[in-house]
C-alpha cells in the first residue's frame, strides 16, 4: 500500500480536526496517537494522521518526537509530509512551530517551506501575513487570553521569524489568485534567496486548492486543516487519490456518556453554560485540583451515581482572570498540567464507571485523556461540528468507544448536546 499523504499533529484535537477534513475530501484516513511502531498493521489508506502532544511542550522534544514521526512516515513511502499546527498558530517564541519545521526541513531538504493556518471553514483567514479569527486579528481575538500560549502578534512572517532559524518570506494574495503557476514561481525566487519557509496568504478554499497544487509537488507544508484540505482535494484533482465516500460508520457502542472540559476559549465557556440546561454539571475546582487527588476523586463520586440517568459534564474551565489568579499563585505549566492530569484520572474512573461515549474540549485536556486511557488510534466517523468528528478508538483495552476530541475554540454553543445525537 502506498501512502500518498503523512501527517504529524502537534496535538490530538487538531489531528482529529485534521482527519476529518482529509476524510471529507475523499481521503481513507486514520488517526495514530503516539509514534507507531515499526510493525503497525495499517488497514486500508490513503493518509496518515500521527497524533503528537507537542504544542506546549519543550522545543528539544517537540522536535525529537516530530522527527521520529516523520522517520516512520517516510519509511512507509510517505512523499509528503504535513505538520498540522493550531489554526491560530498556537506557539511562543521559544517555539514549536519553527523549531520543528526547521528539523523536519533539514531532515528531507525542502527549498522553501509553505507554512498557513488558514482555514475559512472556521473563520481563520490569513492576508498579507496576518492572521485573523473570525472578523479579528489574531491579537484582538480571545487568543490574546490563551492560558498556555497567549497571541499578541498577528503578523506570522514576524511570529515565526522569532522561532525560525530561517528567514520567513510571504506569498501574498494577489499571487495565490493568480494561481498554481504564479505561487511556483514566488517559491522558486525566494528559495533562490535563501529563505527557507513563506507564509502563504488564504482567504477563500479556492485559494487553499491552489496552494495544495504547489505543496503537493513538495516534500513538506506547514498548516493547519484548511493546508491540509488543499493537499487532498490536490491528490484527488491530480488522480493520485481516487476518493472515497467519507465517514466511518460502524455499530452503535451504547454505554453510559459523559463530557470533560478542560478549554478555557470562550467557545467553550459558552457550551459549558448551554450544557447546564440539559445536563448536570461539576465546576471543578482548580486550587483544591492543584492541592491533590481529593477534587478527582470528588468529580467521581459525584458523576456515578448520576451517571445512569444521562450524560454529564464536568470542568475545570474558567474565564481569563480566574485561570490568570490560579497561575499566578501556581505557575503556568504546573497549574495547566495539574489540571490536566487529573482530568485524566477523572477519564479513567468515567470509563471504569462504564463511560463508552466521551467528548472532551482542549487539545492539551483531550491529549493527557487519551494518553491515560491508552487509546492506540481512531477511525474517523461523521462530522459533528467543522473540525470536529466523532471518533471510534481501535485497539482500546476498554473495548468499543467513541471519543469526540473538540479543539477549545471549535463548535457552536450547543456541540455537547450535537456530539451526544450523533454518538451513539
Ligand atoms: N481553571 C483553570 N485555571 C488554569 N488553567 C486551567 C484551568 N482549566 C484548565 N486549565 C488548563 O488550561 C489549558 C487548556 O488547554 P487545552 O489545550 O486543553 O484547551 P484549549 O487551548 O482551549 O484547546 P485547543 O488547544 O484545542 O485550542 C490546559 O493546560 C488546562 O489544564
Ligand atoms: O487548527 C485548529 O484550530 C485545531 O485543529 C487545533 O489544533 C486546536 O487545538
Amino acid at each position: 500500500m502506498t501512502l500518498a499523504l503523512g501527517c504529524i499533529a502537534d496535538d490530538y484535537t487538531g489531528a482529529s480536526d485534521l482527519a476529518n477534513t482529509l476524510t471529507r475530501a475523499g481521503l481513507r484516513t486514520v488517526q495514530i496517537i503516539g509514534v507507531p511502531a515499526d510493525d503497525l498493521a495499517l488497514p486500508e489508506v490513503d493518509a496518515v494522521v500521527v497524533s503528537l502532544k507537542s504544542r506546549s511542550i519543550e522545543a528539544g522534544l517537540a522536535v525529537s518526537r516530530s522527527r521520529a514521526a516523520e522517520t516512520w512516515l517516510r519509511g512507509r513511502g510517505v512523499g509528503h509530509v504535513l505538520f498540522k499546527i493550531c489554526s491560530t498558530f498556537d506557539s511562543t517564541d521559544a517555539g514549536n512551530i519553527g523549531p520543528v519545521m526547521d528539523a523536519l526541513r533539514a531532515d528531507c531538504g525542502e527549498g522553501a517551506v509553505l507554512v498557513t493556518p488558514a482555514f475559512p471553514e472556521t473563520g481563520r483567514t490569513v492576508y498579507q501575513g496576518n492572521l485573523f479569527v473570525g472578523a479579528v486579528p489574531l491579537s484582538e481575538s480571545p487568543l490574546k487570553d490563551h492560558p498556555l500560549n497567549p497571541m499578541h502578534d498577528s503578523n506570522l512572517v514576524r511570529v515565526l521569524a522569532r522561532q525560525s532559524s530561517t528567514q520567513i518570506g510571504l506569498v501574498d494574495l494577489a499571487t495565490v489568485a493568480r494561481g498554481a503557476e504564479a505561487v511556483r514561481a514566488r517559491l522558486a525566487e525566494l528559495a533562490a534567496r535563501g529563505i527557507g519557509a513563506a507564509i502563504i496568504d488564504a482567504v477563500f478554499d479556492r485559494d487553499l486548492e491552489t496552494i495544495g497544487l504547489v505543496a503537493a509537488e513538495h516534500l513538506l507544508s506547514v498548516g493547519a486543516s484548511g493546508m491540509g484540505l488543499g493537499l487532498a482535494r490536490a491528490l484527488v484533482s491530480t488522480g493520485k487519490v481516487k476518493p472515497a465516500p467519507s465517514g466511518e460508520t460502524g455499530a452503535a457502542v451504547g454505554g453510559l456518556a459523559a463530557c470533560l472540559a478542560g478549554s478555557c476559549s470562550q467557545a467553550t465557556l459558552q457550551q459549558i453554560a448551554s450544557a447546564e440546561r440539559i445536563m448536570p454539571v461539576l465546576h471543578l475546582d482548580p486550587e483544591r485540583i492543584v492541592a491533590g487527588a481529593a477534587e478527582a476523586q470528588r468529580a467521581l463520586d459525584w458523576a456515578r451515581p448520576r451517571l445512569a440517568e444521562g450524560p454529564v459534564l464536568i470542568a475545570s474551565s474558567a474565564t481569563p482572570d480566574a485561570v490568570a489568579a490560579v497561575q499566578a499563585r501556581h505557575g503556568r505549566d504546573a497549574a495547566g498540567h495539574a489540571i490536566e492530569q487529573a482530568m485524566a484520572g477523572i477519564a479513567e474512573g468515567l470509563v471504569q464507571a462504564g463511560v463508552r461515549r466521551l467528548i472532551v474540549a482542549g487539545g492539551e485536556t483531550s491529549g493527557a485523556v487519551v494518553d491515560r486511557l491508552k487509546i492506540p488510534g481512531f477511525l474517523v466517523g461523521v462530522e459533528i461540528a467543522a473540525g470536529v468528528p466523532v471518533l471510534r478508538a481501535v485497539g482500546a483495552s476498554s473495548g468499543e468507544m467513541l471519543l469526540a476530541l473538540k479543539s477549545g475554540n471549535f463548535g457552536g454553543p450547543d456541540f455537547f448536546s450535537d456530539a451526544l445525537r450523533l454518538m451513539r
